[in-house]
C-alpha cells in the first residue's frame, strides 16, 4: 500500500494553523508529470539544507505526479501542496517555445499559499549554492527577479532580436528613438521573490482569461502583470546559463549563488555534453556540483523528530520535547496538551501554570490559589493573601493568555498531532502500513 502522503491529512486537518497563523516565510518549487524533474526538486531541497537555509521548500505539484515521487518529496523534507493546473485561453495561433511551456501558468497558484507572508519562488532545475535567505528582508510590494536575456534564437519574431537590443548590454546596440520608448525590463520566471495574497491570486486568474498565450508562457503573462511594481535583482540569484556565452562581461561566476540550468541540454540529471555549448568547462564544473550536492547523503533530510520516535506517541512527543520545538504533558485523564514551539519563556510560565490549573495535574501549586479561602492554618497571613491575590491577577489577565500556530493539539490521536505540526511547518511526517 503507498504510503498516506501528508498533504492529504494536513488539507483535512480542522486547520489549528491556519486560524492563528503568524507571518512566514518559505521557497517554494513547482513539479508536474511522471518524468525525471522530482531529481530536479531533490537536488533543489538537498542544496538549501546545505546552505543552511532556515526556511522549509514547499513543492506544488500537480495531480499527475506520481505516489512515489511525493513520497520522496516528503522524505527529503519538503512540503508537499498539491494544486489543480491552470490553462491558459484557447488560442490555435500561438506556438509555445517550448510545447511543455503550457503547464507552467499552474505556478499561478502560488499566490494561493497565503500562510506565507513572502516567498522565493525557484524552478526545480535550479539549484542554491550560497545562503540567499536575506532575500526575504527586502521591502515588500514588489516582484524581485532577475532579467533575462533576448539574445536566444527564440527570441526571434521579437523587435529587440531584430535589432541586436538586449536589455544586459543597453549600450551595445542602442534603442533607436523612431521605435518608440525601449521594451520594459524582463525578468526570468525561473526564480522571483514575491508575497502570496488572495486578492492578487484572483486578479491573475481573471487577467489571464482575457490574455491570449505567447512564446514564453506564464513567463511573458508575469512580465506584464507585474510590470510596474518589478525590481531587478543581480544575476548572481539566478544565472541564466546561457550569459556565460551571451554576455560573459556581465558574469562573475565566483560571486554566482543560484544556477539556473536552462540552457538546452544543461539539466544536471540528463546531461550527455553534446548540445551546443555543454561541452564549456564551466557548464561541466556547475552539472558536476549540481550532482556532488544531488549525491551528498549527509544532506539527506534528518527530522530529529519522526525519525526516532517510532509509533509511541509518548516517544514522539518525548523527540519532539527533545528537538526543542514541542513541550507537553500528560493529565491523569492521559488526554495530550501539546504546546508547541513557544516563543516567549514568560508566556511558557504562564502557559504551564495556565495548563497546570486546567489539567489539575501533580504539579498543582500548593496554595491551590483557585481554591483559596484563608480559612485554613496560616492562611490568613497578609503575605500570603498577597501571593494568591498575585496569581489571580495573572490568571485572570487575558492578555496573558497563549497565541500560537499549533496550540494544545488534544486528545491522543497521532494523526490529528502530526498533521497539525506537519502543517505548522515543524515536523515532517508520512505514515507507513507498519504505522511505523
Ligand atoms: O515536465 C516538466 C517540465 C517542467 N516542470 C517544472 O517547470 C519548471 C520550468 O520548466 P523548465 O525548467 O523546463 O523551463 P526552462 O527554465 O528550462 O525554460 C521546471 O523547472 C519544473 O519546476 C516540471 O515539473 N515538469
Ligand atoms: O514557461 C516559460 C519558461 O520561461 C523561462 O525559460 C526560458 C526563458 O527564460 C528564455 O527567455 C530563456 O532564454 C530560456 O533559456 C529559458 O529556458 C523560465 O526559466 C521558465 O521557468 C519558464 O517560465
Amino acid at each position: 500500500m503507498a504510503p498516506h502522503i501528508t498533504n492529504t491529512l494536513a488539507n483535512n486537518t480542522n486547520s489549528l494553523v491556519k486560524q492563528g497563523s503568524i507571518s512566514s516565510c518559505a521557497y517554494v518549487t513547482f513539479l508536474a508529470g511522471d518524468g525525471d524533474y522530482w531529481k530536479g526538486v531533490v537536488g533543489l531541497a538537498k542544496g538549501l539544507r546545505k546552505a543552511q537555509s532556515k526556511y522549509p521548500l514547499v513543492v506544488a505539484i500537480l495531480p499527475d505526479v506520481p505516489e512515489d515521487h511525493r513520497k520522496i518529496l516528503v522524505s527529503q523534507g519538503c512540503i508537499v501542496r498539491e494544486i489543480e493546473p491552470v490553462h491558459p485561453p484557447e488560442n490555435q495561433d500561438t506556438q509555445f517555445a517550448m510545447a511543455y511551456y503550457v503547464i507552467n501558468y499552474s505556478k499561478l497558484r502560488i499566490w494561493e499559499f497565503v500562510e506565507y507572508s513572502k516567498m522565493i519562488y525557484l524552478d526545480g532545475d535550479i539549484q542554491v549554492f550560497n545562503n540567499i535567505d536575506h532575500l526575504f528582508d527586502m521591502p515588500g510590494g514588489y516582484f524581485y527577479a532577475v532579467m533575462d536575456c533576448f539574445c536566444e534564437k527564440t527570441w526571434s519574431n521579437s523587435p529587440q532580436y531584430k535589432i541586436g537590443y538586449c536589455q544586459q548590454c543597453p549600450d551595445k546596440v542602442k534603442w533607436p528613438a523612431e521605435m518608440g520608448a525601449k521594451p520594459p525590463l524582463y525578468f526570468n520566471a525561473g526564480m522571483f521573490v514575491y508575497e502570496p495574497n488572495l486578492s492578487t491570486y484572483h486578479d491573475l486568474l481573471e487577467t489571464l482569461k482575457v490574455t491570449p498565450p505567447t512564446l514564453f508562457a506564464e513567463q511573458d503573462f508575469l512580465n506584464m502583470f507585474f510590470r510596474d511594481v518589478y525590481k531587478p535583482i543581480p544575476s548572481d540569484y539566478n544565472l541564466v546559463l546561457a550569459m556565460l556565452w551571451r554576455h560573459p562581461e556581465n558574469i562573475n561566476l565566483d560571486k554566482v549563488k543560484v544556477v539556473h540550468y536552462c540552457a538546452a541540454g544543461s539539466k544536471p540529471w540528463r546531461y550527455t555534453g553534446k548540445e551546443e555549448n555543454m561541452d564549456r568547462e564551466d557548464i561541466k564544473m556547475l552539472v558536476q556540483n549540481w550532482w556532488d550536492i544531488y549525491n551528498d547523503e549527509s544532506l539527506d533530510y534528518k527530522n530529529p523528530v519522526v525519525a526516532s520516535a517510532g509509533s509511541d506517541l509518548q516517544q514522539l512527543l518525548a523527540a519532539l520535547h527533545e528537538a526543542g520545538v514541542a513541550h507537553y504533558f500528560t493529565a491523569p485523564s492521559a488526554a495530550y496538551l501539546l504546546i508547541v514551539d513557544i516563543p516567549y519563556i514568560f508566556k511558557w510560565d504562564i502557559v504551564i501554570l495556565n495548563l497546570l490549573v486546567t489539567l489539575g495535574g501533580p504539579f498543582i501549586p500548593p496554595l491551590g490559589s483557585w481554591r483559596y479561602t484563608g480559612k485554613e492554618e496560616n492562611k490568613d497571613r497578609e503575605d500570603i493573601k498577597m501571593l494568591v491575590q498575585k496569581w489571580r491577577d495573572i490568571y485572570n489577565d487575558e492578555c496573558l493568555d497563549y497565541k500560537n500556530t499549533v496550540v494544545a493539539s488534544t486528545g491522543s490521536d497521532l494523526q490529528q498531532l502530526l498533521a497539525a505540526l506537519h502543517e505548522a511547518g515543524v515536523a515532517h511526517y508520512f505514515t507507513a502500513p507498519s504505522a511505523a
